[in-house]
């Protein structure tokens, strides 16, 4: 399935006044009517089998989303969320809740039992479900396409009398679809041959499927786009490198940057190489009640079609369960990009520490409570912080549900209702990373300063050229100059002038500074654009 476009519940309404237009039906004949019963008449109107595309641009999610948020006092309710996804931090993971909530969740299962009866109703060995009628198939597509949240709350109504999710869901379709004459007959076939977890290794594999391409990836997108501007912006601006924190041979602020740009692109291009997978295969995966039932359809050839009608890959090897190997892959590569998105976190924690980067001050805000003075750079640890919560979550996930006793137990449905914990926290990071990112100001002062007090970094390429032209214990002699001692610029130039070395080495040696000793460092960041390829990564087809 692809992502729809945005479009708001005023612009739904927009839209098919427009195509009302389009196909000649007057305002108001659409006056008043349902968003069924305006299909119905763009669908009369554009004539004989013709057919309406009613997925077109109906932004489900935007219309949950509004509805979810005129629900009375919901910023009480908010407040009182036990998570912080769900209370604090609520506005900057809600993208996230049309796929992963338990509205998510149900509207998920309703797709996939109604699809499921249309494509019995298309297999010509079984009769007793025929071909529907335009308006049969309307009257379906409606259900999914206007399900909301009035919706989901009738199926948790009758959830509380079945105490089985999945059964609730299938009540809720026939007890709505009993007032339809053609499609009231075959009410049985509703959830027919299936076991729940037909049901549900679907839903999850749709939600996983479009929830992180339409949510997750644009702003994994976002996060390298930045990090590489800051790789190319930086490219040129020379810094003192430190390995084990102490002062080592320059680089460019960019190029470090670049490192990061390179590691986390290189990690989304593996997203495009993870198969979302389905099962359809009844109570134990052997399609065993659809093989009594119907002998003569070619079962695992119907449910492959099946799973691949919904964009998905087929799992032809399973349980009541799809594994869910699929799933753990999925995580450990989000627990890869936020591993090296926390080490580019705590970089930029220590070069703001170091004072290599100011941060933008914003009026009114506060730095700390106490010390007026202070800028404490926040974002970077909210995200951190964020990203152990997901990378904890996620990893949990990872480890546990590829484990199920025998044919199936029920510990992976309780486990797998916290998809969006993992996704929710790590998005909540990339924003946190992002925000932090935008208040920066490189402060080119501080990062020379650093280089003018550390002229011990030239011993580096001075004992390397006197190896060269063979000059005898180098090293040792430039450990006798520099080790623990104050070493300058003049008793530097004073050691360069006294070897004997051809007048041109011993030339450029005196040209250089711990400013212009960066290798290729300009040159790796300037070309970073060719390294971090968004447009392959970063999604799961
Ligand atoms: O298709 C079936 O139902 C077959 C059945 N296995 C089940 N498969 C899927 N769901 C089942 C199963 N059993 C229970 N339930 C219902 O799952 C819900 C579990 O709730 P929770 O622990 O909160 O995730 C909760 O609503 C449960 O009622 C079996 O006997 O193998």
């Amino acid at each position: 399935m692809s992502a729809q476009p945005s479009l708001k519940a005023p612009a739904v309404a927009a839209f098919l006044v427009a195509e009302a237009a389009a196909h000649r039906v007057t305002a108001a004949a659409l006056a008043g009517a349902s968003r069924l019963q305006t299909r119905r008449l763009l669908c009369s109107a554009a004539g004989a089998g013709a057919t309406v595309e009613t997925r077109g641009p109906l932004d489900w999610a935007a219309r949950s989303l509004e509805e979810m948020q005129c629900a009375e006092d919901f910023d009480a309710f908010c407040m009182m969320g036990l998570s912080p996804l769900d209370g604090r931090y609520e506005r900057f993971v809600r993208d996230l809740k049309p796929f992963f909530s338990e509205f998510g969740l149900i509207r998920y299962r309703v797709i996939v039992e109604v699809k499921w009866l249309l494509k019995l109703s298309e297999i010509p060995e079984i009769t007793e479900v025929p071909p529907f009628s335009e308006d049969a198939q309307l009257f379906l597509d409606a259900i999914i396409q206007d399900f909301g949240l009035a919706d989901a709350k009738e199926v948790k109504n009758i959830e509380k009398i079945t105490n089985h999710d999945v059964k609730a869901v299938e009540y809720f379709l026939k007890k709505k679809c009993s007032s339809h004459p053609e499609i009231a007959k075959v009410l049985e076939f509703f959830h027919f041959g299936c076991t729940s977890e037909d049901i549900n290794n679907l839903s999850h594999a749709l939600a996983l499927k479009e929830g992180v391409n339409t949510v997750m990836f644009p702003v994994m997108i976002d996060t390298c786009k930045a990090i590489c501007s800051l790789a190319k912006q930086n490219s040129p601006i020379p810094m003192l490198s430190r390995t084990h924190g102490q002062p080592a041979s320059p680089t460019t602020l960019g190029k470090e940057m670049a490192n990061f740009a390179a590691r986390l692109s290189n990690i989304g291009k593996s997203f495009s190489q993870v198969k979302i997978l389905g099962k359809f295969a009844g109570a134990v995966g052997n399609y065993n009640a659809d093989v009594v039932a119907y002998p003569e359809v070619d079962w695992p050839k119907v449910a492959e079609e099946f799973v691949r009608s919904l964009g998905l890959e087929f799992n032809p090897y399973v349980t009541q369960i799809e594994p869910h190997d699929y799933i753990s892959k999925l995580f450990n590569l989000f627990v890869q990009f936020n591993n090296v998105l926390t080490d580019f976190d705590r970089d930029m924690w220590a070069y703001i520490s170091l004072g290599y980067f100011k941060q933008i001050v914003k009026a009114g805000e506060v730095g700390s409570s106490t010390m007026p003075h202070k800028v404490n750079p926040i974002d970077f640890e909210n995200s951190d912080g964020n990203l152990t919560m997901a990378n904890g979550t996620l990893s949990s996930l990872s480890m546990k549900l590829p484990i199920s006793r025998m044919q199936r137990d029920l510990t992976d449905s309780t486990v797998l209702r916290n998809l969006g914990v993992g996704l929710g926290h790590s998005l909540l990071a990339y924003k946190a990373t992002l925000r932090g990112i935008s208040k920066l100001q490189v402060n080119e002062f501080r990062l020379s300063e650093d280089l003018e007090q550390t002229w011990e970094v030239l011993a580096e390429p001075i004992q390397t050229v006197m190896r060269r032209y063979g000059i005898p214990e180098p090293y040792e002699k430039l450990k006798e100059l520099t080790r623990g001692q104050a070493v300058t610029k003049d008793s530097i130039r004073q050691f360069i002038e006294g070897l004997d070395l051809p007048e041109k080495a011993r030339a450029s040696l005196l040209k250089l500074t711990p400013h212009s000793y960066i290798g290729e460092a300009e040159n790796l960041a300037r070309g970073i654009e060719e390294i971090v390829d968004l447009k392959s990564g970063f999604r799961i087809e």
